[in-house]
């Protein structure tokens, strides 16, 4: 803004740039109506040509109603703020930064993409290092209107007179930031700072980490990254898919509108319970039993356990089955010999069970034809007595003890339910009497998140007998070739390979069969051997050992984006270091950026939470506040026997100052039945409702990830308390808050929290 302006001159230029920005925006406007319309046109057309014709017409029909209902969705999903900056550069050339691109009738550009290389200095520019910008400007708007301009002028000496004369500032990101919550986090295309930019376009390949306090962008920067992949390598990630991992499902509902809001819906959600198809774990553990189970000594145990399914008859005459009112025996040493052969494959065990299934049965064959007296039988003999052996249910179930064919679920279902073998199996994977007890329960125990990375150990080691499949996977491996060379010259004579929407490959997929159709996220989400094209961990400090082993089978290449706070760690298996984690899978090969600035906290309360964390985290460096939040954070004394009635009261006095936005009251697992119960009218945390209500209980665990504009902590001291990471909960709770934060307590404030002004309830 230019300093010598007086009131009047800059409201004039005010209107004057709003005046300005408005044209441009609804020449962007009527031209995204006419492209969407044009899409919206096309795909009717194509709806109505009917079923008929030749097959080229019909693949024909499929690319177009495809692609345009594709075009018409993404054109509908940016009309919300479809353009928010421009960039004026030295030679006079000057671009509108948008969510999308969009080019008039004569292929001029009237919109960049925010992702697009010309872009990338909207993001970057600063006074220091301009580049060849000499003014960078946002623009607010409302539907379709401007509302506000705001101006950042690198060269006054490189603007033009009008331009001069329009010149308006405003803090576009501290604006961003005082909005009230609403309950889903949202995009920040229009405020990307330099530091996140440099996360979001990042390379593809290796490891990111992303390291940085709470508040500083981390979670929505990383959501970027992956718009911003999809964008720049769509054919390696439509097709492969982005796999975005969060903590629990309410963080994936809060943060789930990000990325259709920037017109992307190839990245698939799911917590770590989840990343196992067909269980869907939820429940945690008590501490010790996820510590343990997250413990990389835990894949022995899960080998071990397999080994202990591989058996040899007890009885010293071997395997004895009735056939036929005909014992019919194996000797011990042959089981044994048919168990070290198929070991010896080092095949996963259902693999391997095929040889050992086969040698038994010969083995029996070979008994039975000299109890019969038969002559010696040649290899076709055995084929067949072999066959009609193992349709006998005896001959099955005895064969079944030895080596059984086995599913992730039964192996570790059995397992934890069967005192002796637990203790037989832990001693050999070299787990003490003690873990092995921790690990027991009944068979009926539902599965919790920790079982998750143990069952996919399992599922490794175990395999699948797909040796029919993958022979008819081979002859349709042929056939699919034929279609993609077909696919290829349709692609060709529609021009749409060009618009880089659909390759090849995805266009002979879809016309396949119905199952192709589905689309690369419902595909992935039912295989657990999908191989991702890019990972994103988020709130990655929580993964255990196991839990990593789990995720890098989902990246074979290590294309992954790794977001965290190692002072946040709750879980506790969960990381102290980003290099104790990943050097076992990349062995040092990954690189780190730090985020330093909390954009959520205000000044205030984030020195409270720095008094936390250096309590319990001596060392560590909080991030700095962007700026001041006004209400200073105070502690209220509430006796346990007052908590029914100071809650609510609390609750409601919170709501009236923060007006529209969210109330968060976080308390420690075990104290949030009791909260609960003072608080029946609120909903919690893990219910579909939390995010979408004016108030919410959550435990810490809960809270992990989210805002809310006023946060009320209910008993530090039983939050530091609850878990042996107590004290980085506490830290995660109080870094909640966009505006207001209340601490009650019923003892003394532990010193920590010396810096809260005490009220009264
Ligand atoms: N450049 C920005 N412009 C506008 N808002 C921003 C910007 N960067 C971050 N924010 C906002 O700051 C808040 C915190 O961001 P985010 O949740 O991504 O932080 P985080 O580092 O993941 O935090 P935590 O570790 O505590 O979960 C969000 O409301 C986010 O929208």
């Amino acid at each position: 803004m230019d300093p010598c302006q007086s009131t009047s001159s800059r409201e004039e230029a005010r209107r004057a740039a709003l005046r300005q920005e408005q044209a441009h925006l609804t020449r962007l406007y009527t031209r995204l109506d006419a492209v969407r319309e044009r899409a919206e046109t096309a795909l009717r057309e194509a709806h109505g040509r009917g079923g008929g014709g030749t097959r080229q017409a019909l693949i024909e029909r499929e690319v177009t109603a495809e692609e345009q209902a594709r075009l018409v969705a993404r054109f509908s999903s940016v009309e919300r703020g479809l353009c928010f900056g421009r960039i004026d550069h030295r030679d006079g050339e000057s671009f509108h930064i948008g969510r999308i691109g969009l080019r008039d009738e004569e292929h001029e550009p009237l919109l960049i993409d925010w992702r697009a290389p010309a872009a990338r200095l909207f993001y970057t520019a600063t006074p220091q290092t301009p580049g060849s910008l000499v003014r960078r400007r946002h623009l607010h708007t409302r539907d379709r209107t401007v509302v506000g301009v705001e101006d950042e002028v690198f060269d006054l000496d490189g603007l033009t007179e009008e331009d001069r004369r329009t010149l308006v500032g405003e803090a576009a990101l501290l604006a961003a930031l005082r909005r009230g919550r609403t309950g889903r986090m949202s995009d920040i295309v229009a405020t990307i700072q330099a530091e996140q930019d440099q996360v979001i376009r990042s390379g593809l390949a290796g490891v990111l980490v992303v390291q940085g306090g709470p508040g500083t962008g981390k979670t929505v920067a990383a959501l970027h990254r992956a718009a911003y992949l999809l964008y720049t390598h769509r054919d390696t990630l439509a097709r492969r898919g982005v796999l975005i991992i969060g903590p629990n499902p309410t963080f994936l509902r809060y943060i789930g509108q990000v990325l259709p809001s920037l017109g992307e819906t190839d990245a698939v959600p799911a917590t770590v319970g989840e990343l196992f198809p067909g269980v869907r774990a939820t429940e945690t553990e008590e501490p010790s039993a996820a510590l343990l189970k997250g413990d990389p000594r835990m894949a022995r145990l899960v080998a071990e356990a397999v080994r202990d399914r591989q058996r040899t008859p007890r009885d010293g005459d071997g395997l004895r089955v009735e056939v036929d009112d005909m014992e019919l025996r194996v000797g011990q040493d042959v089981c044994r010999r048919a168990r070290d052969r198929a070991r010896g494959l080092r095949k996963p065990h259902n693999i391997a069970r095929k040889l050992y299934v086969n040698d038994v049965l010969k083995d029996l064959a070979l008994d039975q034809a000299r109890r019969l007296g038969r002559p010696p039988l040649d290899d076709e003999d055995v084929r067949y007595a072999r066959a009609s052996l193992w349709a006998e249910p005896t001959v099955r179930a005895a064969i079944d003890r030895l080596w059984p064919y086995l599913t992730p679920q039964r192996l570790l279902t059995e397992l934890f339910a069967d005192p002796a073998a637990l203790q037989r199996v832990a001693r050999r994977a070299g787990l003490g009497p003690d873990e092995a007890r921790t690990l027991l329960r009944p068979a009926t125990t539902r599965w919790t998140v920790s079982d998750v990375p143990l069952l996919d150990e399992a599922a490794e080691l175990l395999g699948e007998d797909d040796s029919a499949a993958r022979a008819l996977e081979r002859v349709a491996a042929e056939e699919r070739r034929a279609e993609e060379r077909y696919a290829q010259g349709v692609l060709e004579l529609t021009g749409l390979s060009e618009q880089g929407f659909l390759d090849a490959r995805a266009l002979a997929e879809r016309h396949r069969d119905p199952g192709a159709r589905l689309t690369t996220a419902e595909r992935a989400w039912a295989d657990r051997r999908w191989a991702y094209g890019h990972v994103i961990v988020d709130e990655a400090q929580e993964l255990s050992a196991m839990a990593w082993r789990m995720v890098m089978r989902r990246v074979p290449t290590r294309s992954l984006t790794i977001v965290g706070d190692v002072a946040q760690t709750s879980d506790p298996a969960g990381a102290r270091s980003w290099a104790e984690m990943l050097d076992p899978y990349v062995g040092g090969r990954w690189r780190e950026t730090r985020l330093l600035v909390n954009y959520r906290t205000p000044a205030e309360i984030m020195e409270v939470a720095a008094d936390v964390l250096a309590e319990v985290a001596p060392g560590q460096q909080p991030p700095e506040s962007v700026r001041d939040g006004g209400t200073p954070p105070r502690a209220v004394r509430m006796a346990t026997a007052e908590l029914p009635e100071g809650l609510p009261r609390l609750v409601e006095a919170e709501r009236a100052a923060i007006g529209e936005g969210r109330v968060a009251v976080i308390t420690a697992r075990s104290r949030v039945a009791e909260v609960r119960a003072a608080l029946p009218d609120l909903p919690s945390g893990a219910t579909p409702e939390a995010l979408d209500s004016p108030a919410t209980t959550l435990t810490t665990t809960e809270a992990k990830g989210l805002e809310f504009d006023a946060v009320i902590v209910v008993d530090p001291d039983g939050i530091v308390a609850d878990s042996p990471k107590g004290g980085h909960d506490l830290y995660v709770a109080v870094t909640r808050a966009t505006r207001r934060l209340t601490v009650v307590h019923h003892g003394e404030l532990p010193s920590m929290l010396g810096r809260l002004r005490r009220v009264r309830g």
